[in-house]
């Protein structure tokens, strides 16, 4: 009996075997007629091949065409089932890149028309790479209708790759050229409190603007979009702009009107950006309500508005205003088409305070959230960035942070809208930082301007002093919305004194360095063109 199931058990594992091995062999007996039948179709004369070489026959320069059919090649999923691919590491550790390897081809589809590219490398008998060239095989018959839309389909992946591939920037412009930084704000839609419906309303906006380059050309129109942010201070206009560019990975410039030296300079500025961008100038209202000694014209102001400057296109214009309805604001300044998209940011109401304690302090109900409501009911109002910062410096203890909110909301209330807002309450355990007048009015912030400035300086030195790491995202952000303000003021010591803290900041990561840095460049602008 033992013996007959040894028997038994030997035959099933021969058996396995010869199946395994039948099945593979069917395979390979598919992959040889596959490719006979391809030698065949080709000596038929049924393809029709195209060679992009990596270099021009003539200048010997590189052939940008053979770039990009490298990018779009890298992105296809049938890369895959190329017989060799090679695997390279990519930008980050954990990235695997895929190449097709010399003399592989690899199979794409479109418009239902199959095609191969194959990466063919020539060598010399020492061999030495000679030639390199991508040759896309296409069926005649599929020719005359897919091959020009795939030509164009290549472009728009290749620099569609290109575009998230590359690092953010944010430009800023100095003597009428732009300089740049790279741009790595952490600011993202999720953490931005505003109505949902508004921020949904939003994000379709950007979306159907993204796919809608075809309409708008044909129509006639530039491919851009004008959104005008307007609300007080703190309540998140320059956080929307971080959390934009991050959301279409688009690069930012910043114009600082009152920094243009005439209209030719400003049209030289915008022909030097990018498509892809976002274009922003923050407090036009200001800028508009201060013109007696403005250097562009209404209508040089309006042309740049409308885009006509630079046709360039996938252009997205912000605009930021305090308010809106200030004096001296052109309607035809903020008319439809002009501005397509008007985004109220609002002081905060329970509704976003209760949003910013869960982003802040993890808190989703508390017990003194009751008292709070009461305070916002009876009038109280503050923006989001006073809010976050005492919720950032007590973050600690969600009770204090409550408490201190709620002093704050009261001492607003009492002072009726002027609020007087200490970083950290009498309970804190760190240093004071100095204390902060925010003013919703934007004329008020001439005589606040050497307060802020000490804000700053009273930041750095905080954080100098008391334990090492990163600056906070969002204090960094505020930084950097007042620098580009200019409400720092002229105090020459006090700038010379917060460089020489940035200095010594050695253990702060190079993002938040590259941010402070971006913070005192605007300061000094700000200082040379005030003395
Ligand atoms: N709506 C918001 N949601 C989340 N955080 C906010 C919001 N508004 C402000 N903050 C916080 O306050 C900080 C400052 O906000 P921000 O610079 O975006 O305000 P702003 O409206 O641009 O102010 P200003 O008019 O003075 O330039 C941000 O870094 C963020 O941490
Ligand atoms: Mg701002």
């Amino acid at each position: 009996m033992f013996v007959v199931n040894l028997l038994l058990i030997l035959f099933s594992i021969i058996c396995s075997i010869f199946l395994v091995r039948w099945f593979l062999h069917r395979i390979a007996l598919i992959y040889a007629v596959r490719k006979c039948v391809e030698w065949a179709a080709d000596r038929f004369h049924v393809h029709q091949h195209f060679k992009v070489p990596e270099l021009n026959d003539s200048t010997q320069q590189q052939n940008l065409f053979y770039r990009r059919v490298s990018l779009y090649l890298s992105s296809l999923p049938s890369l895959e089932d190329s017989d060799f691919t090679n695997l390279f590491t990519g930008k980050k550790p954990n990235d695997i890149v895929l190449s097709v390897d010399e003399n592989q081809a690899i199979q794409d589809v479109f418009l239902g028309a199959r095609v191969s590219w194959l990466n063919q490398v020539d060598r010399d008998r020492g061999n030495q790479i000679v030639r390199r060239s991508f040759v896309l095989r296409i069926k005649k018959k599929d020719k005359r209708r897919i091959l020009k839309p795939y030509l164009q389909h290549i472009h728009a992946v290749s620099d569609d790759i290109e575009q998230r591939g590359a690092e953010l920037k944010i430009h800023n412009h100095c003597d009428g050229r732009w300089k740049s930084v790279p741009f790595n704000h952490p600011a993202n839609y999720d953490a931005l409190v505003l109505d949902p419906d508004l921020k949904a309303k939003i994000r379709h906006d950007l979306e159907t603007f993204l796919k809608s380059k075809q309409y708008y050309h044909k129509l006639g129109r530039v491919w851009k979009r004008s959104y005008l942010l307007y609300g007080p201070s703190g309540t998140g206009k320059s956080s929307f702009i971080a959390a934009t560019a991050n959301l279409l990975n688009y690069d930012v410039y910043y114009v600082n009107l009152s920094q243009v030296a005439d209209e030719a300079d400003l049209n030289s500025l915008l022909l030097q950006t990018t498509s892809k961008s976002l274009i922003v100038v923050e407090d036009l209202d200001r800028y508009v309500s201060e013109r007696s000694n403005a250097r562009i014209t209404s209508s040089g102001l309006l042309n740049f508005m409308d885009g006509l400057m630079n046709s360039q296109d996938e252009r997205i214009f912000i605009f930021t205003m305090n308010n809106k309805d200030g004096i001296g604001i052109d309607p035809a300044l903020l008319r439809p088409g002009r501005i397509d998209m008007h985004i109220h940011f609002p002081m905060c109401d329970f509704v976003s305070f209760k949003n910013l304690a869960n982003n802040y302090l993890g808190v989703k109900d508390h017990k003194l959230f009751p008292q709070v409501e009461e305070i916002f009911q009876s009038g109280a109002r503050m923006s989001a960035a006073e809010i976050s910062e005492l919720m950032l410096v007590n973050r600690s203890s969600p009770s204090r942070a409550l408490k201190s909110v709620i002093s704050a909301l009261q001492s607003n209330s009492k002072s009726g809208g002027k609020v007087a807002t200490r970083l950290s309450d009498s309970s804190a355990s760190s240093p004071a930082p100095p204390s902060v007048t925010e003013e919703g009015g934007g004329a008020a912030w001439k005589e606040t301007m050497p307060k802020e400035f000490r804000k700053l300086y009273g930041l750095l030195r905080l954080k100098s002093s008391k334990r090492p790491g990163s600056l906070d995202a969002d204090e960094v952000s505020l930084c950097i919305g007042y620098a580009r303000k200019g409400r720092f003021g002229r105090d020459r010591e006090a700038l010379c004194e917060a460089e020489r803290l940035l200095n010594d900041m050695g253990h702060y990561n190079s993002n938040c360095k590259a941010d402070m840095l971006n913070v005192l460049v605007a300061i000094k602008v700000k200082v040379k063109s005030d003395s």
